[in-house]
């Protein structure tokens, strides 16, 4: 599989609307987490205090603090149908709150993202399927929730469940029964078939054994580089897969943009910020 060139970029470039269009983005979380226990000396200093003292002392024991996590800060990127970007950074960085966001699961804390057409997510797999029901149920489940008609899925309901490789006689039984291999093969392979306008992908390649892995990096290909109006967001450690499937990157680190331009650049720059030589080094690209 060969990298697009800039010109076949722009050919893919149909329209001037961007398909994903992210201005001045910022993801504050706000996490409760219980206030810290009194510390052994304030607890020696109330035993000393009165009734009413140790009563406002166990109500504060119980109180709840809260603080923020500015994951994304003032990122503004487009991107044009037909684009594959891939999106680079060290653990933390804000790669996922990114993919979260684009998907409409987390809602900007400021500023504004339009996506334009259908998106299907391979981030966290099969989060919405339901462990009651079987395989084939959460796959005819998962076709509507991303819009399709039941028509629709049940034409291609053999195809997916073929993709899958798990036997039709577990398709029939609860999803709670399936080793994680196996859901996540049920998820991956709902998610692929759903002909997305714009697909989002978090390091979903890693789904599955060895044989299936296979199968969805040649899925991942067709769907990438073989359907070029496919718009793609890539979240990968794998910079291989970066350089290989992507025509532009980003590169975010400590919720800031960094850089955006043609993947190997990227890649470059953000393997010199982490002090990786390539060749002879401990550090791989797949690790990074
Ligand atoms: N649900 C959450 N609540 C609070 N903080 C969060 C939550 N999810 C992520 N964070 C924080 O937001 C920041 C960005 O996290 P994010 O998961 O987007 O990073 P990432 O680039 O995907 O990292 P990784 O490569 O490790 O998967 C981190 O500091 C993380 O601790």
């Amino acid at each position: 599989m060969s990298l697009l060139s800039v010109s076949e970029l722009q050919a893919r470039r149909t329209t001037h609307e961007p398909a994903i269009s992210i201005q001045d983005l910022s993801v504050t979380y706000r996490v409760s987490v219980e206030a810290p226990q009194l510390t052994r000396a304030e607890r020696a200093r109330l035993g000393k205090q009165d009734l009413r003292a140790r009563l406002a002392a166990q109500v504060r024991r119980r109180r709840r603090e809260v603080y923020e996590v500015e994951a994304l800060k003032n990122v503004s990127v487009d991107v044009m149908p037909g684009a594959v970007l891939g999106v680079v950074g060290a653990n933390g960085a804000g790669k996922s709150t990114l993919m979260r966001a684009v998907a409409g699961i987390l809602p900007p804390s400021k500023g504004r993202i339009v996506v334009n057409g259908r998106v299907s997510t391979l981030l966290a797999l099969g989060v919405g399927f339901n462990g009651n029901l079987s395989g084939r149920e959460n796959i005819l489940l998962g076709g509507l929730a991303a819009g399709l008609s039941r028509a629709a899925i049940e034409r291609r309901f053999e195809e997916i469940a073929d993709f899958t490789g798990v036997d039709m006689h577990i398709l029939e039984r609860p999803m709670r029964t399936y080793s994680s291999g196996q859901y996540s093969r049920v998820a991956f392979a709902v998610a692929v078939h759903m002909e997305p306008d714009v697909l989002i992908v978090d390091e979903a390649l890693s789904a599955g054994d060895a044989k299936f892995k296979q199968r969805a990096e040649a899925k991942m290909r067709e769907l990438v580089v073989e359907d070029t109006s496919r718009t793609v967001l890539l979240v990968t450690h794998g910079l291989a897969s970066i350089r290989a499937m992507c025509n532009e990157a980003i590169w975010l680190h400590e919720g800031r943009l960094m850089k955006w331009g043609q993947p190997g650049h990227i890649v470059r720059a953000y393997e010199e910020f982490m002090g990786v030589q390539k060749g002879g080094s401990a550090v791989s690209d797949e690790d990074l």
